[in-house]
């Protein structure tokens, strides 16, 4: 098929945005994956379909898919392109919107000064809810939050890493270091990625404190690898600060691509992210 597609990121976390309410979208894995392939395909680091609800009282279905073609459950700066889009597009004359997505319902909501405001729900701190698997693990009470001893083989040698874990409806293991710019992203992201405590993979975020409403953030995301922004990351990098202690909200988050706002009112409560969503171009691909 012939297929439409816009191209956007959110604070360089990038996108292929589709609409699958005028087109009719039935793609596998693997298609999924080369919209995401950089060489192969348009290229992005997640795959955004906008569809019609199915639950009562959502404007849209929004499904995710990382560049791996796996679909996943949420995605924060992806809630903020998908709202600019179906806006931009027509598809809805609202500035605020409710959505349905796999982790439950979020409401994204478009600022007169074009940012977006994305309310994200509440975040999950149950470890076995995340999923993390913290049998026969002692967590370490640090403020509010548990650490949790997470042992990585880093070639050869094993070393221990002190972990937060948070889901925003898609599973984040967080953990503070000196300086992002020399934190050891591209060895330990993908083994806390894909380690066997997280039965769903998990995303890997790398948090410095700044100040106590000021981090910097990097996170190698679950099936795509470090991003220049991670939506979901800054909500749990930004509760796990404020529940150790370390941070009050709001939150400002500083990622490679750009800066995010993240405000919190404690547990039960919801996260709200702001940031920005930027149209790059349109496109058409045979697929
Ligand atoms: N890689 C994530 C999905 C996208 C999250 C990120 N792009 C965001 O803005 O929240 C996962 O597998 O859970």
């Amino acid at each position: 098929m012939k297929l439409k597609f816009t191209k956007m990121h959110g604070a360089g976390n990038d996108f292929v945005v589709i609409d699958g309410i005028n087109q009719d979208i039935r793609f596998t894995p693997e298609q999924w994956k080369l919209l995401g392939d950089r060489r192969f395909g348009v290229g992005a680091d997640q795959i955004l379909l906008v569809e019609k609800p199915t639950a009562a009282g959502c404007d849209f279905r929004y499904r995710i898919f990382n560049a791996d073609g796996g679909e996943v459950e949420q995605c924060g700066n992806g809630s903020r392109a998908f709202v600019k889009f179906v806006a931009e597009k027509g598809l809805t004359s609202q500035r605020s919107i409710t959505v349905q997505t796999k982790a439950g319902i979020i409401a994204p909501r478009l600022e007169d000064d074009g940012s977006i405001t994305v309310d994200m729900g509440a975040p999950v701190l149950e470890p076995a809810r995340v999923p993390f698997d913290a049998e026969n693990l002692q967590g370490q009470p640090q403020g509010g939050d548990l650490l949790w001893p997470l042992m990585l083989e880093l070639g050869g040698a094993r070393e221990e890493v002190l972990i937060s874990v948070v889901s925003m409806g898609n599973p984040h293991a967080v953990q503070v270091v000196d300086d992002v710019d020399t934190a050891p992203v591209e060895l330990s992201g993908p083994l806390i990625e894909r380690h066997a405590r997280f039965p769903n993979r998990v995303n890997a975020g790398f948090m410095q404190i700044v100040d106590r409403h000021h981090i910097r953030l990097r996170v190698f995301e679950r099936g795509v690898g470090e991003t220049l922004a991670c939506g979901t990351g800054a909500c749990a990098a930004a509760v796990a600060g404020i529940r150790r202690g370390l941070l009050d909200s709001p939150v400002q988050v500083d990622a490679r691509g750009g800066q995010l706002s993240i405000s919190w009112a404690g547990p039960g409560q919801p996260v709200f992210l702001t940031g920005p969503a930027v149209t790059v171009f349109e496109g058409e691909i045979e697929i």
